[in-house]
């Protein structure tokens, strides 16, 4: 069965990413792309559904667990009765190849080791071929199914039984023995073999150098550094695409239906993601990301999608997989995602401030880049008076959603700062009226003026916590008695033991059944809205408490159930790692 979600930590090599836990199995890891089938999916079923175990065979009787300082190497040590062992684990990145490297190292005593490589291909449904054979002067093991061909490397290899490969050995004080697992195409031939200490060091070096930049002046500035080198992990090495998350079907509700596949590219959150990298000083990743929305958007305006594959394709077809029991028998699982096809109107307002703070920050508009922004802010304003989803991907009936018009008005308005600051050309006078009118429009028909506060849609006096980022797009200032209002409201309406709900599941307002729980990047823009409200006491008090959440390597998922003091939802998940880094940048 699996860990809780917070006992997983994160490796990858900027091509994807796999969750090892703190028992030593990797339960989750799809090759060689975030959002390719998973090979090891126990994750979201049992054992037999794939995983990678090295850990003792004796019993544990303390593990604890670390990054390698600046870098997103992870090193879990067990304490046993009889000694000490350390596994590092490492996804070497910036060699176009996909590994995943363990070494074992006895520190202390001797230790038996168990060892379980358990392939399953299509998601945990397909039991590969395995064979033994002799590559490049040494034994290896290799399984083959369909197109992907896995090969297991080692000083001692393990033997197959009943579908898994297993062994146990001693190691004692001193000894060291270095496994991988390599994927690739079937129709190859076995690569060579690894240089693993030239591997190791090069990518311990990039890492910390990358990672080195981080702000040091902000409150908690090394969760924000983890969580920077998070982000960094979920942005596609070779297209540039960020996703939002990789895994799926991590449950928002345990034993529910809020199932969600995030191994895809949002234009939202990727959007977010950049803003949180420009604010904390990496401006390179902008160009990488410009780029990679000019060739996923490019064609006809008209066309653009919320969210977009890796290399920005536009098929993610949603699908249940029924062979999986899910996390915490969390059904269905699913794969791809239906909310592709939904109309969210405020998408192009947030690429819009991300792609005006990379202009601001010295990345020069090309004819393209600029066209392409023209052309969507033209396409928006034929219609940007229609119903939507909302930014939460609601799939109840589409409505006039506050935040959505927000960030209408904020597509408008950094169109027209566009041309009256930088001089770029565009129908300006449309833009400019269309914003004033969006703006009046909020202002009366998505105010409560009884309540004093601002609401989730046109026709409803419920609040959602979206409405927190008002001030932070500056709609209005963040001490405008109408955002205090709507401050309030949210805090009175939403706060679950002192975390925010992004609104209440109750009214039905979403469509879906259950419940969920606190959605951490809303409580994190409320840290950010008490910051720019002059609240500093408060939102630091909140930015504590939230920072003391993160895992014991500094990871957050997309939500926690306070109840049980337990992450919920896709993990690591980005929204909440982008949300603490701007709020961390608010308290700066
Ligand atoms: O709440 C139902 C929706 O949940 C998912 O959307 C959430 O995740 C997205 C990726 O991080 C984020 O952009 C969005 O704001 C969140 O609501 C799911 O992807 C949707 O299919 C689902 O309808």
């Amino acid at each position: 069965m699996a860990l809780p979600i917070e006992d997983y930590a994160l490796i990858g090599d900027r091509g994807t990413a796999a969750l090892v836990g703190k028992d030593g199995s990797i339960d989750w890891l799809c090759l060689p792309r975030f959002d390719s089938p998973a090979c090891f999916a126990a994750l979201l079923g049992t054992e037999d559904h794939g995983r990678w175990l090295l850990a003792p065979a004796d019993e544990v009787v303390e593990t604890s667990r670390r990054y390698v300082d600046g870098t997103a190497l992870l090193e879990t040590t067990f304490t046993t009765a009889g000694g000490e062992l350390v596994l590092l684990d490492v996804m070497p990145t910036g060699d176009n190849r996909a590994d995943v490297v363990r070494r074992l190292t006895c520190t202390r005593g001797t230790v038996t080791v168990r060892h379980d490589w358990v392939v399953r291909t299509d998601y945990g449904k397909v039991r590969p071929w395995v064979t033994r054979q002799r590559a490049h002067g040494n034994d290896v093991v290799v399984a083959v199914a369909g197109p992907d061909k896995f090969v297991l490397r080692g000083p001692r290899l393990p033997h197959g039984h009943d579908g898994h490969h297993d062994d146990e050995f001693e190691m004692s004080a001193g000894d060291e023995m270095t496994f991988s697992t390599t994927w690739i195409h079937s129709w190859h031939d076995v690569p060579e073999p690894l240089g693993f200490d030239e591997r190791i060091r090069t990518t311990t070096q990039q890492q910390r150098e990358w990672s080195g930049r981080s702000p040091d002046d902000v409150p908690h500035a090394d969760v924000v550094r983890r969580s920077l080198l998070t982000l960094l992990l979920m942005t596609h090495d070779d297209t540039g695409g960020i996703v939002a998350a990789p895994t799926t079907s991590l449950p928002e509700d345990f034993g529910g239906e809020r199932n969600w596949d995030y191994r895809f590219c949002w234009l939202r959150d990727a959007a977010l993601t950049l803003e949180s990298l420009l604010g904390a000083g990496y401006e390179e990743e902008a160009l990488e990301w410009r780029r990679w929305l000019l060739r996923a958007v490019a064609g006809d305006p008209a066309d653009l999608q919320i969210m977009y594959t890796v290399d920005g394709g536009r098929e993610l077809p949603e699908r249940e997989l029924d062979h999986l029991p899910g996390y915490a028998d969390s059904r269905p699982v699913r794969i791809g995602n239906g909310a592709v096809s939904q109309r969210q109107n405020d998408v192009l307002g947030e690429v819009m401030v991300a792609l005006e703070l990379a202009r601001n920050a010295g990345l020069d508009e090309t004819r393209n880049s600029w066209a392409l922004q023209r052309a969507l802010v033209d396409e928006l304003a034929d219609h940007w008076d229609e119903a939507d989803n909302g930014l939460w991907e609601i799939r109840g009936p589409q409505r006039h959603f506050t935040h959505s018009r927000v960030m209408v008005w904020v597509a408008f308005d950094r169109a027209v700062r566009a041309a009256e600051d930088h001089g770029l050309p565009g129908s300006v006078e449309r833009w400019r009226e269309l914003r004033d009118r969006v703006r009046e429009e909020i202002l009366e028909k998505g105010f409560d003026a009884e309540r004093g506060t601002f609401t989730q849609h046109y026709d409803t006096r419920e609040v959602d916590a979206s409405l927190l980022t008002i001030p932070l797009v500056g709609f209005l200032p963040g001490d405008d008695p109408r955002v205090l209002g709507t401050i309030d409201a949210v805090c009175a309406d939403l706060m679950r033991d002192g975390l925010l709900l992004r609104y209440r599941t109750q009214t039905g307002v979403d469509g879906l059944a259950g419940d969920e729980h606190p959605f951490l990047a809303c409580s994190f823009w409320l840290v950010s809205a008490l910051a720019h409200a002059g609240r500093r006491d408060d939102a630091e008090v909140l930015m504590d408490r939230l920072c003391g959440l993160t895992n014991d390597v500094g990871l957050l998922a997309e939500e926690y159930d306070t109840e049980r003091g337990r992450m919920a939802g896709n993990f690591p998940q980005a929204f909440s790692h982008l949300a603490l880094v701007q709020a961390a940048l608010a308290l700066r």
